[in-house]
């Protein structure tokens, strides 16, 4: 059972409003997509890894990113899609021929730098034995279901769980999962959503608070604070 990542990095960072891509702001000198990258290229559980990018950052990608720092793991790069949903699933399209129905998926966002070589090694352990492993963290918030600014409940917060990447599956489940939604289609949020809507079982694996998805402009003074952090 090998284990391959695919990396979603075809998004146009609209809520960043950066004069550049968000995946290549600097982060102490270093691409954001680079220092996420780094990440599973060190893994020796990794195998390979495929890149989804926006079709015209394809060159760039590869001389400034992957050529740069050497990631010798990376197989491809594809153009993605107008929502992250198309992007992945062009992404898994892609993996057809390399990659095997039992071999382990990890779908991680390329602009979650901070995910650990710990983290890949729980998300993997998981996939290999359940339908599919989904990174998350317990809600710290109490968090209020809303209609026309009225409150219709509050979900127990014991049962809430934020969901993050690495989202880990065999390559046939999801790829699956992926083309049905796609016949139907059905967008969801995650990767997750489309295998549980044909009832299989996702099992929870705990992620970390730090892995977060740099998304407003407050993440990147977060995302500073944490580099700072590990670099210590
Ligand atoms: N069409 C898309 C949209 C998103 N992504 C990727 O999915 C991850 C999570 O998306 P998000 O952080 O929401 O990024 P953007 O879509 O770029 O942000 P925005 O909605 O603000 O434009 C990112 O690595 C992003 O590049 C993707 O591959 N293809
Ligand atoms: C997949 C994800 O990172 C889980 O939190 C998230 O749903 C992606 O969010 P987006 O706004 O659809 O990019």
């Amino acid at each position: 059972m090998a284990v391959f990542a695919l990396i979603p990095a075809a998004g146009m960072g609209k809520r960043m409003g950066a004069s550049i891509n968000k995946q290549y702001l600097l982060l102490d000198g270093m691409p954001i997509l680079a220092r996420t990258l780094e990440v599973f290229e060190r893994s020796p559980l990794l195998d390979g890894i495929f890149v989804v990018i926006p079709a015209d950052e394809i060159p760039f990608c590869r001389e400034q990113v992957v050529e740069r720092h050497g990631f010798s793991k990376v197989r491809s790069i594809v153009a993605g899609g107008a929502e992250r949903q198309q992007s992945v699933l062009n992404g898994l399209r892609d993996m057809e021929g390399t990659v095997g129905e039992d071999d382990v998926v990890l779908i991680h966002d390329g602009v979650r730098p901070f995910v650990t070589e710990e983290i890949l090694d729980r998300a993997v352990a998981v996939a290999r034995e359940h339908d599919g492993a989904l990174v998350a963290v317990p809600a710290k918030d109490t968090v209020k279901m809303v209609e026309n600014g009225i409150i219709t409940a509050t979900p127990p917060r014991e049962t809430l769980w934020l969901a993050q990447t690495p989202q880990a599956f065999r390559y046939g489940v999801i790829r699956a999962a992926h083309e049905v939604a796609d016949a139907e289609r059905f967008l969801g949020t995650d990767d997750a959503m489309l295998v549980e809507r044909l009832g299989r079982q996702v099992r929870i694996v705990l992620g970390d608070y730090r892995n977060v998805k740099i998304t407003t402009p407050e993440d990147m003074v977060l995302a500073e604070a944490f580099i700072k952090e590990k670099l210590q």
